[in-house]
């Protein structure tokens, strides 16, 4: 049993929906065994109801939830920096021939390392993983993600039309492959299935088809797709299925639109797809480094507030700006802060739990991580910046908790982060000597 002592915040419920879902411990502390949280408080109670414990000191830092992206792509990590595009044209230039090369196993592995790594050592335990089209890429990927130790739900890209040749499949393939990738990979270590078209746009109705058939035969698979990202692209759909009603209906209509679907960006939403979300109770992943490096738009949060929909946060890498949830929360604000009246103003526990609870939310993975509740997954990372920086001046001068956590959105980076723990397994520790003193 061990006894954690930090500084702690988490957010177990929603400040979206109660004032005071902040929870910090200056003086914090969490009780650990066997990888589960047996207990989260103030440092000097839980020492003395459990004088025994093992402290694990990491005074001089703040320890939050394990960070989770609910939209990154596997494939494109070697990608990211493709500026001065929009979508349409950053697909078919900067990102669907690298996509392609991942047809060879021995690259696949490559990226698939340089992905995990690069989750990791930013504090995300779990992750949404877009993933590659092919299928012996997905195996290369469950394999190195089982060797990381997080948490990934992920899965198979499909895709019949409108990319390049070599990134497509059929209706058939989708159903056979997607069915082995599950049989193999679904519920495996840390590891769960999403079923993955790319888009409407690059989706026949018989690929979605084929997507419902592996929902309805594995009910407990995840969902995953993007939707109404940039103009141009929602056009093209409204094009290409002349009968559906909107974006989400070509989704809907082949029964795709459920608790377990998460869809990325949803920046041009009509209020009957944000309705028929809502009623549905699935997920608006906002991805607001991609919307602004893109130029897609300006994610209405409040509209999806308003309606109910549940919303999380995602890197988007390659289309975002890197890994860190930190960036990706402080972008967040910024459009927020951007949108003037129609803004929903955000404070750091609207950021904190955006980038954690909401995630864990999303995924259907709430009972098992993304705060410090009891019987929880011990998820964390630590977050602690290296001396001298411009982060560890201002931390210093922090006045309250509320205060501390604005900074680590503010400046925080992967340089701060110290270490990572999935299951109370350390998948990330910075180069230093251990930070692990026991007393
Ligand atoms: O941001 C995005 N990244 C992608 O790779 C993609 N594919 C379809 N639509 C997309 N949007
Ligand atoms: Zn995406």
């Amino acid at each position: 049993m061990k006894l954690y002592r930090a500084a702690l915040m988490h957010t177990p419920g929603s400040p979206f929906a109660v004032p005071d879902a902040l929870q910090t411990h200056d003086d914090g502390g969490l009780l650990v065994e066997e990888g589960r949280i047996l207990a989260c408080g103030s440092y000097p109670d839980l020492r003395a109801a459990w004088p025994g414990a093992e402290v694990v000191d990491l005074r001089g830092g703040v320890l939050l939830p394990g960070f989770i992206d609910t939209h990154v792509h596997y494939p494109q990590v070697r990608v990211l920096g493709g500026l001065g595009m929009g979508l349409l044209e950053w697909l078919d230039k900067n990102t669907l021939p690298e996509e392609a090369r991942l047809a060879d196993d021995t690259y696949a592995r490559a990226v698939a390392r340089e992905f995990l790594a690069a989750l990791a050592s930013n504090g995300t335990t779990t992750a949404l993983v877009f993933g590659s089209h092919y299928a012996s890429a997905m195996d290369v990927f469950f394999g190195e993600a089982g060797a990381s130790g997080l948490r990934v739900v992920a899965g198979q890209v499909v895709s019949d039309r409108m990319l390049r040749p070599e990134l497509h499949t059929t209706p058939e393939r989708t159903y056979t492959e997607g069915r082995a990738l599950i049989e193999r990979w679904h519920g495996v270590g840390r590891s769960l299935y999403a079923v993955t078209p790319r888009f409407s746009l690059s989706a026949s109705e018989g690929i979605l088809d084929a997507c419902a058939s592996l929902l309805r035969e594995f009910p407990d698979v995840r969902f995953t797709s993007h939707i109404n990202e940039s103009p141009r692209e929602i056009e093209t759909v409204r094009r290409l299925f002349p009968e559906a009603r909107d974006y989400l209906d070509t989704y809907e209509r082949a029964g795709l639109v459920t608790r377990h679907s998460v869809f990325a960006h949803n920046v041009h939403p009509s209020n009957r797809e944000l309705g028929v979300m809502a009623e549905h109770r699935c997920t608006a992943a906002h991805c607001p480094c991609s919307n602004s490096s893109l130029g897609s738009g300006l994610f209405p949060l409040r509209r999806h507030l308003q309606a109910g929909v549940h919303v999380s946060l995602g890197t988007d890498v390659g289309g975002g700006t890197g890994f860190s949830m930190l960036k990706e929360g402080l972008q967040a604000y910024f459009m927020q802060q951007l949108l003037g009246a129609e803004g929903e103003p955000l404070g750091p526990a609207h950021l904190l739990y955006l980038a954690t609870r909401a995630g864990a939310e999303a995924l259907g993975l709430a009972d098992l991580t993304g705060d410090f509740g009891g019987g929880k997954a011990f998820d964390a990372v630590y977050l602690r910046p290296p001396p001298g920086t411009t982060l560890d001046t201002v931390l210093r001068h922090a006045e309250d908790p509320g205060r501390v956590l604005a900074d680590l959105f503010t400046l925080g980076t992967q340089a701060d982060v110290a270490q990572v723990w999935v299951g109370g397994d350390v998948v990330y520790q910075r180069a230093a000597a251990s930070l692990e003193v026991s007393v």
